[in-house]
């Protein structure tokens, strides 16, 4: 029996590799240089992730890519409540949050999210308790410091170990928080302050992540590593590197993994699953 997470009534069975894609709401191209967001093209592009074969949307209205700044709850707000709103009338499918405020967290279950996405690890000021009221699925995610100076020059003595025991701890305030543990997810956080071989670590070990007992989410879609990798340096290039990846991460005990490009990773994932049913029980099993 494999788990599944009910998101907000849209169930999420990980009875396989599953693929998160991803939702980025971005300013429009039509725009004053304003802050307007294009919620259309953000709610078009989800559809078309759904068409692609996607599991689960990933909405996010922050970025929180290196260097980025914080985005202000109002602003964050404004970006995501309508795209969320509008792919849950027009798609099936469950949809995270990317947000690492509880307010955000709060609005999006209300407006039809069902499962909470915090690159934070829930460590802000109320999320622990928002969390536990809204009773939705959650990904704990490890992070070094802030999005802002993460990547400035990251160190571990021991990343897998250093990065477990984060993600241990997190688990744990999770549940005296009263989070449920069958609705916690673990994610290393590919790129949140880690170098290429960091993050090369981290994918070679990371059946490590699954002795937490629960499921591990990998994200390494376009990211640099994989364009240190391959030479790719625009992120639209780094397709293949990232299904190559995210292959391995299924292989290393990811059921879950967070992906731009959803109809090439369905497809590899695909193969891997078919491969998977016919193999001999693992040894480690
Ligand atoms: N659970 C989960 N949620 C996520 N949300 C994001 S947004 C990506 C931000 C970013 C962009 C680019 C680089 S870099 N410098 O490595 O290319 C790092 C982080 N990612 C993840 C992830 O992995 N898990």
């Amino acid at each position: 029996t494999s788990p599944q997470f009910d998101c907000n009534g849209r169930i999420l069975r990980l009875d396989r590799p599953r693929v998160m894609g991803i939702v980025n709401i971005t300013p429009d191209s039509f725009s004053d240089g304003g802050a307007h967001f294009d919620a259309e093209a953000a709610i078009a592009h989800g559809l078309r992730l759904a068409q692609e074969g996607a599991d689960i949307l990933d909405v996010g209205g922050e970025s929180t890519r290196p260097g980025s700044q914080e985005v202000p709850v109002e602003e964050e707000l404004r970006r995501v409540v309508p795209v969320i709103e509008g792919l849950a009338r027009n798609t099936a499918l469950p949809i995270s949050i990317d947000t690492s405020k509880p307010e955000v967290m709060r609005a999006a279950i209300k407006a039809g999210a069902g499962m909470l996405n915090d690159v934070y690890g829930l460590r802000r000021e109320g999320a622990l308790d928002a969390a536990a009221e809204l009773g939705m699925p959650v990904v704990l995610m490890h992070m070094l410091g802030e999005p802002r100076a993460m990547q400035e020059a990251p160190e571990y003595d021991d990343v897998v170990g250093e990065v477990h025991r984060f993600l241990a701890e997190r688990i744990f305030a999770a549940e005296m928080a009263g989070v449920a543990r069958k609705n916690i997810i673990a994610d290393p956080g590919f790129g949140f302050g880690k170098t290429v071989a960091h993050n090369l670590q981290l994918l070679a070990q990371l059946r490590r992540f699954t002795e937490l007992g629960v499921p591990v989410l990998a994200g390494l879609s376009r990211k640099k590593t994989i364009g240190e990798l391959t030479g790719r340096d625009e992120p639209r290039q780094r397709v293949h590197g990232s299904v190559a990846a995210h292959l391995i991460a299924a292989q290393n005990g990811a059921t879950i993994v967070r992906a731009h490009d959803v109809a090439a990773t369905v497809d590899a994932l695909k193969v891997w699953a078919a491969v998977a049913a016919v193999a001999p029980p693992r040894k480690d099993a």
